[in-house]
Parts: C-alpha cells; sequence; structure tokens
C-alpha cells in the first residue's frame, strides 16, 4: 500500500535556461490542480446533510441522522492527523487523487445502492469511511504548497488555495438539489430522489478528479527542477538550510511535531476557532428560525453567504499576514477573531424583527472566521520542516475537528436545549476570546525562525 503513495523519484535536472519557464507553468498547473481537487473533496463531504431532510420522510429521527452526521467530523478529524503522517511520505498526487476518488465510491453506493442508506447503523459505518477517506485532501495539499511556493510567498498563495473549501462547499449545495431533480426526472420510477444528493456530486467530483491527478505534481524536483527555495532564494533560514530528506514518520512526529510548542499552542487555538466556525454555521438555521423568525428560504440565505464572505476574507487575511505583519499570523490572527468577537455579539443582541442586521452579523463572521481558519493551517505549514508540513496540520485539524467541531454539535446542541440560546452564545463569545489569546501568545512568531530553531 505505502509503495503505491511512494514520493516521485527526483530527475535529472533540466537545463539552466528551461528551469525558469517551466518552473512557471508547473507552479501554475500543480496550485489549479490542489485547488480543484480541494474544492471536488467539499462537495462530497457534507452533502449527507442535505439527503437528511429526505430520509426524515423515510421515517429516521433528526436525532439518529444527526448521530450518523457526526461520524464525518469524528472520523475527519482523526483522520487528517494519521493520513497526514502517511502523506508526508506520499506523493500528493496519487494520495489526493486515491483518496478523492474513495469518497466518490462512497458516495455512489449510497447514492446507487438502497442498502447502504438502509439503517443508521450502516449509514453511520459509510459517513464514517468518508469523513475517513476525507482525510487524505488538506494533507497532499500542504505537501504541494511549501514544495512549490517558498515561505515568503506562501501566506498569499495558501489563502487563495484556502478558498477552495469555500467554493466546493458554496457549490455543493446547487450539485446536490440539481442531483435530487435528476434522480426525479429521470429515475423517478426507481429513486426517490435523495439519491442525487450523493450522485450527482460525486460524478462531479470523478471527473475533477482525473483531471487533478493530470494537474498535480509530486515535487520540483521530480520533474528535474531545484527545490523552491533555491529557485527563488528564499530561505526559511540563515543559514540557507533546507530539508529535503524524506522523513520517517518516528521523526516527522517526535522531532518536529508533538516536541514543537508552537505546533501545540495553534493546535489548541484551533478548538476555539473550529466551535466558532461551526458553532455559528451549523446552528444558523435553526437559531435564525427560532429566535428571529427567519423562515427556511431566508435562513439559506443567510447561510450561504456566510460561505461565500469568507473568500474576500480569507484573501484579505493572509495579504495582511504577508504584507502588513510581514509573514507574522498572530496579530492577523487576533485581528480576525477581535472582528468575529464584535459580530458574534451583534449576532447574539440584536433583537428579533431586524433581519438585515442579522444578516450583516452573519456575513460578517463568515468574512472573518476563515481567515484564522486559514492561518492556522498556514502556521502549521511554516512551523516545520516541509517534509513534516500535512502531519503539522493535521495535529491542527484533529483538534479543531474533535475538540471544536465535535462539541460544537453536541455541547452547544445541549446547553441550547437544556439553557438557552443565551448560554450557546456565552461559549461562543468565550472561544473567540480563548482563541484571540493563542493568536496572541504567537504573535511574533514567524513560522521560519521556528524552523531554524530546531
Ligand atoms: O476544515 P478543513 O480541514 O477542510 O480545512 C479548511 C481549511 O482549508 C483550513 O485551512
Amino acid at each position: 500500500m505505502l509503495k503505491f503513495f511512494k514520493p516521485a523519484p527526483a530527475k535529472e535536472r533540466l537545463p539552466e535556461d528551461k528551469i525558469d519557464a517551466e518552473y512557471k507553468k508547473l507552479r501554475f498547473q500543480v496550485f489549479m490542480g490542489i485547488f480543484i481537487g480541494y474544492a471536488a473533496y467539499y462537495l462530497i463531504r457534507k452533502n449527507f446533510s442535505l439527503a437528511m431532510p429526505y430520509l426524515t420522510e423515510e421515517g429516521f429521527s433528526k436525532g439518529e441522522l444527526g448521530l450518523a452526521l457526526s461520524a464525518i467530523s469524528i472520523a475527519y478529524g482523526i483522520s487528517k492527523f494519521v493520513m497526514a503522517t502517511i502523506s508526508d511520505r506520499s506523493n500528493a498526487r496519487v494520495f489526493l487523487v486515491t483518496g478523492l476518488i474513495l469518497s466518490a465510491i462512497i458516495n455512489l453506493l449510497m447514492g446507487f445502492i438502497p442498502f447502504f442508506t438502509s439503517t443508521i447503523t450502516i449509514m453511520f459505518i459509510m459517513l464514517f469511511l468518508n469523513g475517513w477517506v476525507q482525510g487524505m485532501g488538506w494533507p497532499p495539499s500542504g505537501r504541494v504548497l511549501v514544495h512549490w511556493f517558498s515561505v515568503s510567498e506562501r501566506g498569499g498563495k495558501t489563502a487563495i488555495w484556502n478558498v477552495a473549501h469555500n467554493v466546493g462547499g458554496g457549490l455543493m449545495a446547487p450539485l446536490a438539489i440539481g442531483g435530487v431533480s435528476l434522480a426525479t426526472t429521470y429515475f423517478g420510477a426507481t429513486f426517490i430522489g435523495y439519491e442525487g444528493v450523493f450522485i450527482l456530486p460525486a460524478l462531479v467530483a470523478v471527473v475533477v478528479a482525473i483531471i487533478a491527478f493530470a494537474l498535480i505534481r509530486d515535487t520540483p524536483q521530480s520533474e528535474g527542477l531545484p527545490p523552491i527555495e533555491e529557485h527563488r532564494d528564499d530561505y526559511p533560514s540563515k543559514s540557507k538550510k533546507i530539508f529535503e530528506t524524506e522523513l520517517t514518520t518516528k521523526e516527522i512526529l517526535f522531532k518536529y511535531v508533538l516536541n514543537n510548542k508552537w505546533v501545540w499552542a495553534i493546535a489548541i487555538a484551533n478548538i476555539f476557532v473550529y466551535f466558532v466556525r461551526y458553532g455559528v454555521l451549523d446552528w444558523a438555521p435553526t437559531y435564525l428560525s427560532e429566535e428571529k423568525g427567519f423562515n427556511m428560504s431566508e435562513s439559506g440565505i443567510a447561510y450561504f453567504l456566510y460561505e461565500w464572505a469568507g473568500i474576500p476574507g480569507t484573501l484579505l487575511c493572509g495579504y495582511i499576514s504577508d504584507k502588513v505583519f510581514k509573514g507574522r499570523r498572530g496579530p492577523a490572527g487576533v485581528v480576525f477573531m477581535l472582528g468575529v468577537l464584535v459580530a458574534v455579539l451583534v449576532y447574539w443582541f440584536n433583537p428579533a424583527g431586524n433581519p438585515l442586521v442579522d444578516n450583516i452579523a452573519l456575513i460578517a463572521i463568515g468574512f472573518l472566521i476563515y481567515g484564522p481558519v486559514m492561518l492556522i493551517g498556514l502556521q502549521a505549514l511554516d512551523f516545520v520542516p516541509k517534509k513534516a508540513a500535512g502531519t503539522a496540520a493535521g495535529l491542527t485539524g484533529f483538534f479543531g475537528y474533535i475538540g471544536g467541531a465535535v462539541s460544537a454539535n453536541a455541547i452547544m446542541g445541549f446547553v441550547v436545549q437544556h439553557f438557552s440560546w443565551d448560554a450557546g452564545f456565552m461559549l461562543l463569545t468565550v472561544s473567540c476570546v480563548l482563541a484571540v489569546i493563542l493568536f496572541a501568545i504567537t504573535w511574533n512568531v514567524r513560522g521560519h525562525e521556528v524552523v531554524k530553531n530546531h
């Protein structure tokens, strides 16, 4: 299995006069590959939530379906870390595409074969498997980013790549809904309709996987090019030391990731950032309809705006961290999380009957929260040598999903049900403050300086 993923071997160096043009072409090409590839991962990550209303009509309760849905976040959080330790020693091109195809197969099984959606246990297992293979998307993308883009340009490039997940997440719903109408129009005799939620996004993901495979290349050296640091004369440390030896899992974990206090600081910060990301997003439709009198379509629009507002916000955050704070990600995280705090307070205290203010607050949270989400991934890439980059990001993802996203569903749900929405908002407010403090701890840290100290 590991042989199948083996990193692409280095090729003989191209003649000097070919290197510039080849680098330029391939950098654009591999970037497009991981961008569309990761966007496609999001087409088939949470599409199950759109099948839930139909499955409720089939007799499943909301509680049961919510339990099945939680399998995705649990498996994804564990897998993003575990699979990253393999990905850091694997060919990114093969790894990313394999995960995407496996995820598409799981979705196609759930769409075409009724057995795979017949009980909660079976759906839980399928969604757990889907969450697991979904963990094969971020780490190889991180590997591509650190091998093809050098330290001083990585903020902007990572920010642009990072909006892939908003693009994919934003396109998932229209595709899934299109899938339902295709299923009922053309296969109404055999399909109920919800099957299309799985089938159409999965078919699109397969097409994207093929294109991504054609575009992505593992490392510059595997294409006869020099390492990016040498090519751009942009090294992570003054000693111009670069890390080109593939590491063992033990080295990655114990030499560079688990003993790095900065990685731990951002991993813990990620609990609170993800608690806010999913605590606001997942509960927005319920909160808006119960407390602010929104109907389903008004809530849907607010949800959509939250996702898309993340795109300009992420780009601005990456730009600010590169240009204003000169590669320090901590200050940008503090500024953006303080903004989120203010917007959460407005969203909380705005009385019912002012939907415009609720929408603006929600757009502001969407605009501001995805910057910190991106910065944590970026810091993880920065804080370790490039051969350990995916694992560091994977560790932050583990904390973000297991500590943040899962509790945003379970703890928020419990607190709101047994106490009140006010209690839920207190949790969100405290999370913002803790995220600000943890970003502030990394205020003066530039990634390459941390790498140098190791
Ligand atoms: O939540 P994830 O793992 O899909 O990551 C989202 C962003 O890319 C984090 O930088």
